[in-house]
């Protein structure tokens, strides 16, 4: 398979669909990680190979650390648009702001959302130095926690590949430039009330992530985020995740897919709007991309996949969501 059969899997996901409640997220506890290492590398791995999306609590994260980065979050978006708009994103790093300019090739539509991307080495001219003192240091604190958990969760998922345990963190090196994990605020609008019956429009289109792993921070309240496992994509049968503060809902991307040969599936999602019924407010959320860094290599242990730069990688994809910056 090459990337565009990638990207044209993708522009077939648009539709509204059905819900389920048939399939379990787990929720894996990573309390006393080192001693339970190998237990919670089983249980990452059933979860991932079985729906490819799964929870997890006692993650190690303060639960004021995360408050912090939701409340700085709405800070910076709470900015007026014209001083976002001097922190633009700059595409070929996915660093900085947009706004309404992400097209899902699900949807075609843009998603009704504004994001920020903090891509370590990246960041000249990007942060709201003056707007927001201290916005830089909270969010690089909570970056750097949010790597963490994810290497230790992809050490685990390298033991059962049979790699080296250190495989994940040595190509997720952030000390190096061409490091490329991106921490993402996403603030999607509250809705209006005459545009609450406004069909065909999603807070966030149907998509896979392009990372080996996404952390994603929700805030209880703030539902929307639904499911659907590569396997299950003819039923069109998508399950709600209903957000917890204390856990980190995680989910496989594209990279790491190809690089346990389809072993570990990436899984689609999207954030719908909310129904008539359904809180109406804006949602926040925050999510880390476990992007390997620009010069590695990702090869499929088989050849299944030819191998290309984790650079060469993202870039495309990026260029597949966003024209107008
Ligand atoms: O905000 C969410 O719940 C999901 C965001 C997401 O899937 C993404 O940005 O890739
Ligand atoms: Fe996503």
């Amino acid at each position: 398979m090459n990337m565009m059969q990638e990207l044209q899997k993708e522009s077939r996901m648009g539709a509204m669909g059905s819900e389920t409640h048939q399939r379990e997220v787990r929720v894996i506890d990573l309390a006393d990680f080192d001693a339970r290492r190998a237990e919670i590398a089983d249980q990452l791995w059933d979860a991932a190979v079985d729906v490819g999306f799964f929870q997890l609590k006692n993650h190690g994260i303060a639960p004021g650390v995360i408050t912090q980065a939701f409340e700085t979050t709405q800070r910076f978006f709470a900015l007026p648009e014209a001083v976002k708009a001097r922190h633009p994103l700059k595409k070929q790093f996915n660093a900085g702001w947009e706004s309404r300019a992400q097209v899902r090739p699900s949807t075609g539509t843009p998603d009704q959302k504004e994001s920020y991307q903090i891509t370590r080495p990246h960041m000249a001219g990007l942060w709201p130095d003056d707007e927001l003192p201290g916005f830089q240091a909270t969010m690089l604190d909570f970056e750097r926690q949010a790597w963490a958990v994810g290497m230790r969760v992809l050490s685990c998922f390298a033991t059962k590949l049979g790699f080296a345990d250190d495989f994940f963190s040595i190509a997720h090196d952030p000390s190096k430039p061409a490091y490329q994990s991106t921490l993402r605020l996403l603030h999607y609008f509250a809705i209006a009330p005459d545009q609450r019956d406004r069909l065909g429009l999603w807070r966030a289109g149907a998509h896979t992530d392009f990372d080996c792993l996404t952390l994603l921070f929700q805030r209880a309240g703030q539902g929307g985020l639904q499911l659907l496992p590569g396997k299950d994509m003819d039923s069109q049968a998508w399950t709600p995740i209903t957000p917890a503060d204390d856990l980190i809902t995680c989910n496989i991307g594209d990279m790491l897919m190809r690089w346990s040969d389809d072993q570990l599936p990436s899984n689609f999602h999207r954030v719908k709007n909310p129904g008539p019924d359904e809180y109406q407010g804006a949602r926040y959320s925050l999510a880390f991309f476990a992007q390997a860094n620009r010069d590695v290599l990702i090869e499929s242990p088989s050849g299944k996949y030819a191998p290309i730069t984790a650079e060469d990688y993202l870039q495309q994809r990026v260029a597949a969501n966003f024209a107008k910056y």
